[in-house]
């Protein structure tokens, strides 16, 4: 069945069609125009060569439905349906969805979802008269962030150390991977300005970013310096407090939302989950109030110590991404341990901190050195 046949409902007259798509391409002209991105060569699609699978999901403007396309699975985002009953928000909702095709289209790191390819005629589709003329197709993400933070509940709860093990080391990966995209993109002077896990998937095991729809291109590319843009964009737990309140903001916002994302990923409980709006204004933004961490295993220290930094109230004093990505990396070298045994076999201090007990009776009968490392957390034994 073709994308065509289950979806494809007239919009307007075609003189209303014809003008709001001029509206819409003279506002993403104006954002093309001013941007810094050079968008590489995107594959153009036909709308009757795709095949609809299934639906996976919805937003508040996008629909995002899996098919196929020459033989392979991809995600096709367009805009919802209903959008048509509301010219200007389709227009407005239209505008982002082709400035986040832009912006993907000039983008490349490997937690960022990728773009494939877009509707045949860019925007100009949308004069076609359909809801879905103008579409991106994009990976197909297997779950979101959200779904596996439930498996991982699971784990903590009935799983086996080695499963808790591996839960581990996804968990420091995740937020490893989110801090380097954030840090790719503030590179190219974007602020992200909705990390949330619902926007985190996954798709062959690396955790991608998805939805750019609330993204800006900051306009200079000095990112530290604060710049007024439109108040409470986000989802309230994971906005800084300087954007709850209204005030100039820069990338170091998205530094707080990745800490509460990382609190979220290594605690698995939702911060600040019985706060009122009127309590996380009181509490959250004025008096700088933060999530409490649970008692965590010592392979957890260095993870906690960055996030708490990374929400400090005040901006500036917040590490940026980048500083971030080099503390975790440095300490990922630092922490590897090598055992010297008759094969030599690295690995990394948290698998050695679960893997202590066995490690240690081997050692016992077989003579393994296990190194300490620069910060001394563990010793030679
Ligand atoms: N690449 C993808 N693969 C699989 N599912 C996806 C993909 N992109 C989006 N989805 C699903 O579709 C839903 C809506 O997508 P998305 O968040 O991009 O839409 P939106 O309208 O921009 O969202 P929002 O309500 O946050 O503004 C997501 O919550 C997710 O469940």
């Amino acid at each position: 069945m073709s994308v065509a046949d289950t979806n494809h409902v007239q919009m307007w007259p075609s003189n209303i069609a014809h003008h709001v798509t001029e509206c819409i391409f003279r506002d993403v002209q104006e954002v093309v125009r001013t941007s810094r991105l050079n968008r590489n060569l995107t594959a153009l699609i036909e709308h009757r060569e795709l095949k609809h699978i299934r639906n996976l999901g919805q937003g508040a403007f996008s629909q995002v439905r899996l098919v196929n396309y020459k033989s392979r699975a991809f995600a096709m985002k367009h805009l919802r349906q209903d959008l048509l009953n509301r010219p200007s928000e389709f227009r407005q909702a239209a505008s982002e969805l082709a400035v986040e095709g832009h912006m993907l289209a000039s983008l490349s790191h490997p937690n960022l979802i990728k773009l494939h390819g877009w509707a045949a005629n860019g925007v100009a589709s949308f004069a076609q008269g359909y809801h879905d003329s103008f579409f991106l197709l994009l990976d197909p993400l297997e779950e979101t962030l959200e779904d596996r933070i439930e498996t991982w509940k699971q784990i903590r709860q009935f799983g086996t150390v080695a499963q808790r093990q591996e839960m581990y080391t996804q968990q420091r990966r995740a937020c490893e991977q989110i801090a380097s995209v954030l840090s790719y993109l503030h590179d190219n002077g974007i602020i992200y300005r909705d990390l949330k896990p619902s926007n985190l998937g996954f798709c062959r095991k690396q955790i991608k970013l998805y939805d750019l729809g609330l993204s800006r291109e900051l306009p200079y590319l000095d990112t530290r310096q604060p710049f007024q843009m439109s108040g409470r964009v986000g989802t309230q737990r994971y906005m800084a407090p300087e954007v709850a309140c209204h005030e100039a903001y820069n990338v170091s916002a998205d530094v707080y939302s990745w800490a509460m994302v990382c609190y979220e990923i290594l605690t698995l409980e939702r911060p600040y989950d019985r706060f009122s709006r009127e309590m996380h204004d009181a509490l959250v933004c004025r008096q700088g109030v933060r999530p409490e961490w649970p008692p965590m295993g010592r392979e957890y220290w260095l993870l906690q110590t960055i996030i708490t930094s990374a929400w400090n109230q005040i901006p500036h004093l917040r590490p940026c991404m980048a500083n971030i990505c080099h503390q975790l990396s440095q300490e990922h070298t630092r922490a590897y341990l090598q055992l010297r045994a008759g094969s030599k076999t690295i690995i990394s201090a948290d698998e050695f901190s679960y893997r202590k007990a066995p490690m240690r009776s081997i050692s016992d009968s077989t003579d393994i050195t296990v190194m300490s490392t620069e910060s001394g957390l563990y010793s030679v034994f």
